[in-house]
């Protein structure tokens, strides 16, 4: 096993009626930036109890976030926080308004240019607001993680940075707030999820026994009630597990001491950049064209996960990977979501303004060995045409 540091601070309020509790956990006298997304929030009412819940506190609220949260709108939260002495931000919402509060929190103990958070990878942050979550949609994990990730429409870029001041004070995880989730965003969160698990687990033995049993748990478990959550919306168990099994998939535990690939998240931030396709779709189209492409490399943990997940026994070795790439595909397919460029209107000639982004934003030594050339980034999209 690697050595490791495993650091996280973030308390987790789970379960129903979480919302009352708000109280005991912002600053009675904070000053509150409520920042959330484009109506949901509103719409089922989550924004109403967390108003009432907050009490008499002052509150500015902050709207229109975008899923694939936006550079050019988050950056006017930070004036707005200027302006209104706020002193605690509370992310009402899935991964697309955490992430935007993230990056507002740190913007706004920033002197420089707020840009440079992303050539930095978040290297130059240090120190951010404190801020909350009530999340909405389980899939990301930012709720209890570090990690950001934002579009620059103008630049046509989508970046990731992380700072260890960033993370949330406190997520409240109420599964019944899911239920109003359409079918694509369940299926996207269940998506993401297990493709988190995969880049942490997918990659080469390190005697890590305990974070490879953790993340077979968590990908049999996405695998059993992923397609249960569609065909039973309102069933609470279902929600709960699946709801803890996101956060789980990227708070840190089962990344701690092995190593991490990430490559099929940073291709598929530049597909997402190109033409705004759905984060989890494009993992799912980029993902079993990397596991094939990088069959050789990956042989070990992928008769592993053959064996582990999916049961697969039959067959010599070469057989049973080619079975569980198929699995992989078909859990995706069940999910209703296509796996192929294709479906997300994405050509052949769109391939070297993919590649061409990837290349520019330093993406060029992906992936647990850093061998995903670009190159090799060409060769996975290809074949998932
Ligand atoms: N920080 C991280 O570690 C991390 C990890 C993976 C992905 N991401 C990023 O997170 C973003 C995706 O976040 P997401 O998948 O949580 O989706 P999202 O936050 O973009 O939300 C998707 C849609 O669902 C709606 N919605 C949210 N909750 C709802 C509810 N309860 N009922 C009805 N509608 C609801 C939103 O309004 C939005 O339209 C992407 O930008 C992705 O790159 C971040």
């Amino acid at each position: 096993m690697n050595n490791f540091d495993f650091h996280n601070p973030t308390r987790i309020l789970f379960g129903k009626g979480r919302i009352d509790d708000l109280d005991g956990q912002v600053p009675a006298d904070a000053k509150v930036l409520i920042l959330f997304g484009g109506g949901s929030a509103e719409r089922t009412g989550v924004l109403a109890n967390v108003r009432k819940a907050l009490g008499d506190r002052e509150v500015v609220e902050f709207s229109g976030i975008e899923p694939n949260p936006r550079y050019e709108t988050a950056i006017k939260a930070v004036d707005v926080i200027a302006e209104n002495g706020v002193t605690f931000i509370l992310a009402v919402g899935g991964g697309s308004v955490i992430d935007a509060a993230k990056f507002i929190a740190a913007a706004a103990k920033y002197d420089g240019d707020a840009w440079d958070i992303f050539t930095s990878f978040g290297g130059v942050i240090k120190d951010a607001l404190p801020f909350g979550t009530v999340l909405t949609l389980p899939a990301t994990g930012s709720e209890m993680n570090t990690g950001s990730v934002i579009t620059h429409l103008g630049k046509a870029a989508k970046l990731p940075f992380r700072s260890p001041h960033c993370a949330p004070v406190f997520s409240i995880l109420d599964p019944e707030l899911t239920y109003t989730l359409p079918d694509r965003q369940i299926a996207n969160g269940v998506a993401d999820a297990f493709v988190h698990v995969i880049e942490q687990y997918l990659t080469y033995p390190v005697g890590a026994p305990v974070q490879d049993g953790f993340s077979e748990t968590l990908l049999r478990t996405l695998i059993d009630l992923g397609p249960k959550a569609l065909e039973t919306p309102k069933d609470y168990d279902i929600r709960a597990s699946l709801m803890w099994t996101a956060t789980l998939a990227l708070n840190g535990l089962i990344s701690a001491g092995v190593p991490q690939d990430w490559a099929s998240h940073m291709i598929g931030h530049e597909i997402t950049a190109f033409n705004d396709t759905d984060h989890a779709r494009t993992l799912a189209v980029v993902l079993p064209s990397l596991m094939q492409d990088q069959r050789e490399a990956k042989r070990e943990k992928l008769l592993q996960y053959a064996a582990n997940v999916w049961d697969i026994r039959e067959g010599d070795d070469d057989a049973r990977i080619d079975a569980a790439i198929k699995a992989t595909v078909d859990f995706f397919h069940a999910m209703g979501i296509d796996t192929k460029l294709s479906d997300y209107n994405v050509g052949a000639d769109d391939i070297d303004t993919i590649i061409n982004a990837l290349t520019d934003h330093g993406m060029t030594e992906l992936g647990e060995h850093g061998k995903i050339t670009p190159t090799v980034a060409r060769r996975i999209l290809e074949a998932a045409l």
